[in-house]
């Protein structure tokens, strides 16, 4: 089992990644307070996990809220139903809140950690490739709002990261893929050693390789937790792992949360980026090139619909958190493995970047 630590103000919590840790009481119940706890999953988790973990829990006086499977349910209307659940149930304030599933039950699990009762403990147990190597990690909670991604929401930090490479082998192939996106971020923002080593072990990571995904998620989970640990509250440098967030949340919503994953419309929103920074001489066409072989090499999309309309994109990247003016505020390449947060692009210029995606 390998571990990372995160550290931010007086809190530290780790990470574990290794095989069949979803089943190990012994692991989890250090991170749990009291005897209450609800496990928040969804039904295709549930009726692949649900019960090893409860089998692990089984100390305690456990209780399940099962969510419906899909981005559109990370909503305001889910988290209330997670509250009328605990307080109906007499969920006192040492109770725990355990997450199992993808990003959209941990993101809604979290939120609803941070809110109940001013807030409980939670322990994240990530179930897909994106989820143990992004949003599991960092305490970003939230749930969607009509006009725009992760709009209500609070920065909380979880008391552990349990993530068992075992899940993976039932991981959907787009899934997987959404979740390299990420994966390949973390290699443009700060480490092109890592994108080097997936370019190279590309066929590995496609086959699923347990050493190969391994060494992908442990080095994610490095470099997210020194960037948290850096500015948790996204105040500075915590806004890189933002790189195709801007424009991938605006291609999010505009297939209603259902057209894109969030990884695929990330995949997307880097390419923008760059297209971006390299019409105006931030990066090399050729910088472009490798990043769109390596995207599509993994199965993911690069380009939009023609029919997209970008000042619709562009309307809705306006509210993006980011943003401290009118300006968008946005992180692009400047150098292989290197990026800026910058808002020196216009609306002209943005919108150009995305006519460039077009199919
Ligand atoms: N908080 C953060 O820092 C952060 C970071 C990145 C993404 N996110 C959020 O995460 C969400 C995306 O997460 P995701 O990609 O995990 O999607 P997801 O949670 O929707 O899960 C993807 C699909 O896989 C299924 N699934 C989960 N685990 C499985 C398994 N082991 N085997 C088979 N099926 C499984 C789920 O039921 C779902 O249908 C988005 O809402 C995004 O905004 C948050
Ligand atoms: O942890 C972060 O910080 C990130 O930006 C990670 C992103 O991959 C993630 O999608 C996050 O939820 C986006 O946050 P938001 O603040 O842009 O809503
Ligand atoms: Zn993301």
């Amino acid at each position: 089992m390998k571990q990372v630590s995160v550290s931010v103000d007086n809190h530290q919590y780790p990470i574990f990644i290794g095989e069949n840790l979803l089943s190990s009481g012994s692991l989890i119940s250090d991170y749990i307070a009291s005897d209450q706890v609800l496990i928040v999953t969804n039904p295709t988790v549930k009726e692949l996990y649900l019960q090893p973990l409860k089998d692990a829990l089984s100390s305690f006086q456990v209780e399940v809220f099962e969510m419906s499977d899909g981005e559109v349910f990370k909503s305001l209307e889910t988290f209330e139903k997670i509250m009328q659940q605990m307080l109906l149930k007499g969920f006192r304030r040492n109770a725990t809140i355990v997450a199992l599933g993808g990003g959209v039950v941990g993101d809604l699990a979290g939120f609803s950690a941070a809110c109940y009762q001013r807030g409980i403990p939670f322990v994240q147990v990530p179930t897909t490739l994106l989820a143990m190597v992004d949003s599991s990690v960092g305490g970003k909670t939230a749930v969607n709002h009509p006009l725009a991604k992760n709009m209500i929401g609070a920065f909380y930090q979880p008391q552990a990261v349990i993530a068992d490479l075992t899940c993976l082998s039932s991981l959907p192939a787009r899934e997987f893929s959404a979740g390299m996106a990420e994966v390949i971020k973390y290699g443009l923002i700060t480490d092109f050693t890592l994108f080097e080593f997936i370019e190279q072990q590309s066929t590995a990571l496609l086959a699923r390789d347990a050493k190969a995904l391994s060494s992908i998620i442990e080095r994610c989970c490095q470099i997210k937790a020194e960037v948290v640990n850096a500015d948790e509250r996204e105040q500075g440098v915590r806004a890189i792992l933002n790189l195709g967030h801007t424009f991938g949340h605006a291609i999010e919503k505009a297939g209603n949360y259902r057209h894109w994953l969030h990884g695929e419309a990330v995949a997307i929103g880097t390419m923008m980026a760059f297209q971006l920074a390299c019409c105006h001489g931030l990066i090399e066409q050729s910088y472009v090139e490798r990043l769109e072989t390596l995207f599509l090499a993994f199965n993911l999309p690069t380009k939009v619909p023609s029919s997209t309309n970008a000042d619709e994109l562009f309307e809705t990247m306006r509210h993006d958190k980011k943003n401290i003016s009118d300006k968008i505020r946005l992180i692009v390449p400047n150098g292989l493995g290197t990026v800026i947060i910058t808002e020196q692009f216009d609306r002209d210029q943005i919108t150009q970047a995305i006519t460039s995606c077009f199919d």
